[in-house]
C-alpha cells in the first residue's frame, strides 16, 4: 500500500540537504550534499523521506507540489540579530555622510543610546508589533530560526521587557527565536562614570533570567569606549558560572582582543571579528568557537576592510554568517544581500556561504540538532526558491528569491503562485 504523507514536494531541480554530523570547520565548509531531481515527503510536520525521485517509494498525498525544477533547501538560520527595538535612526545617515564615526555618535549620546531611549519609551505591545513586522519580513526571505538579543534597555525593566517580547514572539510567530541577554551593550547615561556598577546590576539579573527561561546566551560589546577586555572577562566568567553559554561582540571596530577572549572562555561564538588578530584566529580554530561574520555591518559602516574570512576558513575556523539586523549599524532583514557581500567582500565560495547560513548558523545558537538541515525525522523547515541552483542566490543580488517557506511542514510564507497544488496521488 502507498504510504500516506501530508505534503509531497516533487520535481525538485536541486536539493541541498546540508546533512552534517556537526558544525563544518575550515575546508569542510566546501562540502555540500546536492541531490538532483529530488523528492521530499512531509508527515506530521517532519521529514518522512528525502532522496532522488527515482529512489522515492510510492507516496499518497492530498498535497503534491510540483517544484518545477527549482532549488529547495533548509530554512535559513540568522544567528545574530537585534530584532526587538523601539524607533529608528535614519537621522544618523547624514552624520555618517559627514564622516562622523560610529563610536563618536555613540560617545555623543546617539547610536545605541538613541535606540535605548526609544526602546525604554515603547510599551511591550508596541515592541512586540514592531518586531513581528521585522520577523515577517525575515520569514519572507526564507529565515525560519533567528537569534534575538536584548541590549536596548540597559536597565532591569527594559531589558526584561525586550526578553519577554522575544519569548512571546517565539511562542506566537512561525519563526523560532533564540534569546541572548546583551545587557552589556553600552554604558547607560546613569552609569557613565561607573561601568563596573552597571555590569554588576546586569549580572544580578541573571538568576531571574535563568529561572524564567528568558535567554540562553550572555553577550557583551567589547569595544573602545564601551567595555574593556578585562571587564568583559570578569562579566562573562560570572555568566558562565551561572550556566549561560557565551557570545562576544568582538573586535568589530578596534582590535582589542575580544576574539582571543572568546576562545579563552570557550564561547559558543565570537561575532564581527573585523579586527581579529592572527593569534585570535588561531585560537578560534583550536577552541571550536564559531566565528559569526556580519559583512552587512561592515558595508553599512562604510569600511573598506572586512573580516578575514578566507584566513579563518583556511586555518580551520567554523564560520557562520548573519544579518546583524539592527537600527544602527545594519538596518536590513535582507539575508540574500548578506550572501552577496560574503561572496564579494569575504571571498567565500557559494558552498561555504550555504554552510555558514544553515548548519553552522544553527550550531552558533545551540540549534545544531534541530535547525539548518533536512534530515528524515527532523522538523520540515524548508524553502523553495525561485532559483535554478544554489549558485544563483549570491549572484543575483539585492532581491528576494523566495518562492515559498515551510515551517514544521506548513506553508507560512508564499510569495508566488506558480506552484500548483494538485489533489492527486503519485504512484
Ligand atoms: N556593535 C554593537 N551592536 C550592534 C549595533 C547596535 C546599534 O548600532 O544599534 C552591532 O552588532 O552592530
Ligand atoms: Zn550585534
Amino acid at each position: 500500500m502507498n504510504q500516506h504523507v501530508d505534503v509531497l514536494l516533487i520535481n525538485i531541480g536541486q536539493l541541498l540537504t546540508m546533512e552534517s554530523t556537526g558544525p563544518r570547520a575550515g575546508k569542510e565548509m566546501q562540502q555540500l550534499t546536492v541531490i538532483e531531481d529530488a523528492t521530499v515527503a512531509i508527515a506530521n510536520g517532519k521529514i518522512a523521506f528525502i532522496g532522488t525521485s527515482e529512489s522515492a517509494e510510492p507516496f499518497k498525498s492530498e498535497k503534491i507540489i510540483d517544484c518545477q525544477g527549482k532549488l529547495v533547501t533548509p530554512g535559513l538560520v540568522d544567528p545574530h540579530t537585534h530584532v526587538v527595538f523601539g524607533g529608528s535612526r535614519e537621522h544618523e545617515m547624514a552624520l555618517k555622510q559627514q564622516g562622523v564615526p560610529y563610536l563618536e555618535i555613540l560617545k555623543q549620546g546617539g547610536g545605541i543610546l538613541s535606540t535605548v531611549k526609544q526602546t525604554r519609551e515603547a510599551s511591550e505591545d508596541q515592541l512586540y508589533e514592531k518586531a513581528r513586522f521585522h520577523l515577517d519580513r525575515m520569514l519572507s526571505y526564507g529565515v525560519t530560526t533567528v537569534e534575538a538579543k536584548s541590549g536596548y534597555g540597559l536597565d532591569v525593566e527594559t531589558e526584561l521587557k525586550q526578553l519577554k517580547v522575544a519569548k512571546r514572539l517565539h511562542e506566537s510567530h512561525p519563526i523560532d527565536l533564540v534569546s541572548t541577554f546583551l545587557g552589556a551593550h553600552a554604558i547607560p547615561y546613569e552609569y557613565k562614570n561607573n561601568p563596573e556598577a552597571f555590569l554588576k546590576e546586569m549580572l544580578a539579573m541573571l538568576d531571574h533570567i535563568k529561572e524564567e527561561e528568558l535567554a540562553e546566551f550572555v553577550d557583551i560589546f567589547t569595544e573602545t569606549g564601551v567595555f574593556t577586555v578585562e571587564q568583559s572577562r570578569d562579566y562573562l566568567a560570572e555568566a558562565k558560572l551561572k550556566g549561560f553559554d557565551l557570545k562576544i561582540h568582538a573586535d568589530e571596530i578596534d582590535p582589542l582582543g575580544g576574539t582571543e577572549l572568546a576562545a579563552e572562555l570557550g564561547a559558543i561564538s565570537a561575532d564581527h571579528l573585523v579586527g581579529a588578530s592572527d593569534k585570535g584566529i588561531e585560537m578560534l580554530a583550536k577552541s571550536g568557537t564559531i566565528a559569526v561574520l556580519l559583512p552587512g555591518t561592515t558595508f553599512y559602516l562604510g569600511k573598506e576592510t572586512f573580516a578575514r574570512a578566507r584566513k579563518m576558513i583556511d586555518e580551520g575556523v567554523t564560520v557562520a554568517l548573519a544579518t546583524d539586523f539592527n537600527p544602527g549599524s545594519c538596518p536590513t532583514e535582507n539575508i540574500h544581500l548578506i550572501m552577496t557581500f560574503a561572496a564579494l567582500k569575504l571571498k567565500m565560495t557559494p558552498e561555504e556561504i550555504w554552510n555558514a547560513m544553515t548548519v553552522n548558523a544553527a550550531y552558533a545558537i545551540g540549534r545544531g540538532d534541530t535547525a539548518g538541515q533536512l534530515v528524515v525525522g527532523r522538523e520540515a523547515d524548508i524553502v523553495i526558491w525561485d532559483a535554478p541552483n544554489y549558485l544563483y542566490l549570491p549572484y543575483h543580488y539585492g532581491v528576494n528569491h523566495v518562492n515559498s517557506v515551510f515551517k514544521r511542514g506548513k506553508i507560512v510564507s508564499k510569495r508566488r503562485d506558480i506552484i500548483e497544488d494538485t489533489l492527486s496521488t503519485k504512484s
